[in-house]
């Protein structure tokens, strides 16, 4: 495949025979350039080289990200896009994506229509709860930027289709605003009807402006999750990645965890009790994903609620609890009148889960003494500590490897290596919404549906559960491997088109009539690929 510069099939200005040295062919240079970035020290500094990178060279960028997931995901996305975001009015570079100020109210169409036309899915962030850092305002844009990288890689979204979105109204946290190098608005954050106000302005533009744009709400704080996905998805092509892509992946893997950790129990998958740590739009997201699903093998919602425990900050959550938010009190207990239960520990002797999932932002929360409680009641615990970034991580692999003599079924929101335990090597399931939003948006696209339902997001899932291979499954794991995620995307949104299509609620007459074949066949024709080698040939800087 490699073409020497120096006999380019169509005549190159002369400008580039002059800026091209002789002897770079397009192998030679991605390997450079995987050199150079491999020079840098793991993190920010990476992160920016590639941010670079993609700002001189999207082709080239492309090109290395996609043979190269494994090694450049944990860079653009969790954890180092943590970081990224932090630190991002520091790093600012250059313009990239777009910003929708609260200063824009009023005239938000007029801007959306200066950008070019044609995107088809946009990630969109209000900054306000980062990953597990928290509010970071304007500093969030790298989030919306590294999920529609993975739209790219892992669906093959064309770059140019795609738009990241940093809504900036503001920040609560004092430092920010504070910091005479911050990029954003310097305010706190609006609330009730001026937030809502400038919500309605903000999607009625988008889909006024981008009629065929699918919406990813990310990262909302917990309220304003909830409160804008109910607002938003009966009117507009919106999902909230956090509550249902969340839900999504975490039914899948917990499927398979079920799977491995029942044939060593002998327990029923609806018979386990599933312990959630922390109950904010994630947890809830899944817990509620995880009752519609159980509703489906034949209980009843009453009885699927029951399996199911939520702690927050202050403890188990019971329905006695004086002033419990509108989102907690679903799940609150009823059949609990002890005192209040606010130690893990104690939470875990109590309940006696078969699943102990991690969505709370505290890092380390799962301690040996809780690891070994879950040990104790448990041949194969299922222990999903999956709050990011790693620093956030509610435990480390190794340590769980460790305190549960390699019984653990693990899967974490961040990366982990594989850990080497007694001469056996074990890897780690990375349980994160990577594996659903992909899938989920191109099938959307694909199938021109008008909406995004819960069954579409569930049918999802149980695609995603199901397609893991032979070897995957001898190695017990809980999640395909990462770097299958285009084949992984294609069946995702094959599942989610056929929902669509089963609710009438699609727009494509073509792909209805495709059989399963032929219909993934067709989704991965769509795919997008760079073309590394017209760029070089004709020295073009853009897509
Ligand atoms: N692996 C994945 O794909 C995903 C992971 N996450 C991670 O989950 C975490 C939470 O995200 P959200 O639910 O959106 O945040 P959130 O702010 O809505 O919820 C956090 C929850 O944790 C609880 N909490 C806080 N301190 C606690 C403590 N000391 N003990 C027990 N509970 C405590 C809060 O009460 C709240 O219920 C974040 O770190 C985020 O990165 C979120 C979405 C997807
Ligand atoms: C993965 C993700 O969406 C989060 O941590 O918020
Ligand atoms: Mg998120």
């Amino acid at each position: 495949m490699s073409v020497s510069v120096m006999s380019p099939a169509v005549p190159a200005p002369i400008s580039f025979y002059t800026s091209i040295p002789p002897h770079i062919t397009e192998t030679d240079h991605v390997q450079r350039s995987l050199v150079q970035l491999r020079t840098k020290s793991k993190g920010l500094e990476q992160y920016i080289f590639l941010n670079g990178l993609k700002e001189r060279d999207p082709s080239l960028f492309y090109q290395i990200l996609l043979s190269n997931m494994m090694e450049i995901i944990p860079i653009l996305y969790t954890p180092t896009v943590g970081d990224a975001c932090s630190f991002y009015s520091h790093i600012w570079r250059h313009p990239e994506g777009l910003y929708i100020s609260i200063k824009h109210k009023g005239h938000i169409r007029q801007i959306l229509r200066a950008h070019p036309a044609g995107a088809k899915i946009s990630v969109v962030t209000d900054g306000s709860r980062i990953l597990g850092l928290g509010d970071l305002g304007a500093n969030g844009l790298p989030i919306s930027i590294g999920k529609l990288d993975l739209y790219v890689a892992g669906a093959g979204i064309r770059p140019s289709s795609t738009l990241p979105i940093c809504l900036d109204v503001g920040t609560n946290t004092k430092k920010f605003i504070e910091d005479p190098l911050y990029i954003g608005v310097r305010q706190t954050r609006p609330v009730g009807s001026e937030m809502d106000e400038f919500m309605e302005e903000f999607m009625s533009a988008m889909s006024e402006v981008f009629p065929e744009l699918v919406v990813q709400f990310e990262d909302f704080s917990t309220e304003n999750a909830f409160k804008y996905l109910d607002l938003f998805r009966s009117r507009y092509r919106v999902f909230n990645d956090d509550i249902q892509g969340t839900g999504a992946v975490v039914l899948s893997g917990f499927l398979n965890a079920a799977r491995i950790s029942s044939a060593a129990s002998g327990l029923p998958l609806s018979e386990h009790r599933i312990l959630f740590f922390g109950a904010g739009s994630s947890g809830i997201g899944v817990a509620k994903q995880l009752v519609s699903f159980f509703t489906e093998l034949g209980l009843s919602v009453d009885e699927a609620k029951k399996q199911i425990y939520t702690v927050d900050s202050k403890g188990l959550i019971t329905a006695d609890r004086e002033g419990l938010q509108e989102h907690k009190k679903f799940f609150a207990r009823t059949d609990y009148q002890g005192p209040a239960l606010t130690s893990l520990v104690d939470i875990v002797n109590h309940v006696k889960p078969t699943a102990l999932l991690g969505l709370s932002t505290i890092g380390g929360a799962f301690t040996e003494e809780v690891v070994k409680a879950m040990a104790a009641t448990n041949n194969r615990p299922i222990i999903f500590p999956l709050s990011n970034p790693v620093s956030k991580c509610e435990l480390s692999f190794q340590d769980a490897i460790n305190w549960t003599n390699g019984r653990v079924v693990f899967a974490s929101g961040s990366p982990y290596n594989p850990v080497i335990y007694e001469g056996t090597t074990y890897e780690a399931g990375q349980g994160n919404n990577m594996y659903m939003f992909p899938g989920i948006g191109l099938g959307v696209i694909l199938s021109k549906a008008k909406h995004i339902t819960d069954a579409m997001v569930e049918k999802a899932a149980i695609a995603l559960s199901s397609s893991l291979n032979e070897e995957e499954n001898s190695r017990e794991l809980v999640y395909p491997r990462l770097n299958r995620i285009r084949d992984i995307s294609a069946q995702v949104a094959l599942a989610v088109a056929r929902e669509a299509q089963k609710e009438g609620i699609d727009n494509n007459i073509v792909l209805r009539n495709l059989n399963d074949n032929e219909a993934l066949k067709h989704i991965t024709g769509k795919m997008w690929k760079p073309c590394y080698e017209s760029h070089l040939k004709l020295g073009v800087g853009r897509l």
